[in-house]
């Protein structure tokens, strides 16, 4: 079985193609929620994070996103560091997700994998793009924040120029009916050649 990563910006829509190839019957890990599970479940990231961010990291148990995204997407030293001790534990809960699954492919859908020369974990890579003014009004229309905030995480994730020379297949998302099209087509060159 091959397995491969999906990865885009913040806002390029990566949880939208993800859902695409779901309904092509793919499964997709989604590393953004896994995460979230994972420093909640796994004493020994509880005990890490704890010990980086303090104990207002969670609230009667619940991880404090908004506290620890105030300190990490201004800081990079921090972020490196919070990385370290998610990332692992994310790539090893993947790998026995992987195990359980019986499908010609399967992807992992990443915010960040270029950057950490995650793909040389893959088989391949598909990466979604979008105009950064498209991906900030998207992100503005879908959630609580603003665009200072926004920008804050774009400038801890590479560029989509510098990502797409690395990528196997890039996905340009401007218009959902073309994206979907395009996914279709990528899954049927995917389902060939394996
Ligand atoms: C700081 C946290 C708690 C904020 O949670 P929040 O619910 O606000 O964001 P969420 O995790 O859903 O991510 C939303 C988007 O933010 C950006 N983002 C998240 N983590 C990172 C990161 N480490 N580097 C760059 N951008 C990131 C991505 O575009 C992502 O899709 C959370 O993002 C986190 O723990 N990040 C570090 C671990 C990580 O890298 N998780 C992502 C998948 S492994
Ligand atoms: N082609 C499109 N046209 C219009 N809206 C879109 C398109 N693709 C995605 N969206 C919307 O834009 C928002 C961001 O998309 P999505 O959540 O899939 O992005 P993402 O890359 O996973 O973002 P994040 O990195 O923040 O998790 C969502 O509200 C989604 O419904």
């Amino acid at each position: 079985m091959k397995i491969g990563g999906l990865t885009g910006g913040i806002g390029s829509g990566k949880t939208t193609v993800a859902s695409m190839f779901n309904e092509l019957g793919i499964p997709v890990y989604i590393a953004d929620v896994e995460a979230k599970r994972l420093m909640v479940e796994s004493e020994a990231i509880v005990s890490g994070v704890t010990k980086l961010f303090g104990a207002e990291a969670y609230v009667d148990g619940v991880l404090n996103r908004s506290y620890i995204a105030s300190q990490v997407f201004d800081n990079k030293e921090k972020l490196t560091a919070l990385n370290s001790i998610v990332h692992p534990a994310v790539h090893q809960d993947f790998k026995d997700w992987v195990t359980t699954k019986n499908a010609p492919y399967v992807l992992k859908e990443a915010a960040i994998i270029f950057e950490n020369e995650g793909e040389k974990k893959l088989d391949f890579t598909i990466l979604v793009t979008a105009p950064i003014e498209t991906r900030i009004d998207r992100v503005l229309k879908r959630d609580k924040t603003d665009r200072d905030t926004i920008l804050k995480r774009m400038n801890n994730q590479w560029s989509d120029d510098k990502k797409r020379v690395l990528a196997t297949y890039c996905i340009e998302n401007i218009d959902v009916a073309d994206t979907r099209e395009h996914v279709k087509y990528i899954h049927n060159q995917l389902i060939e050649k394996i």
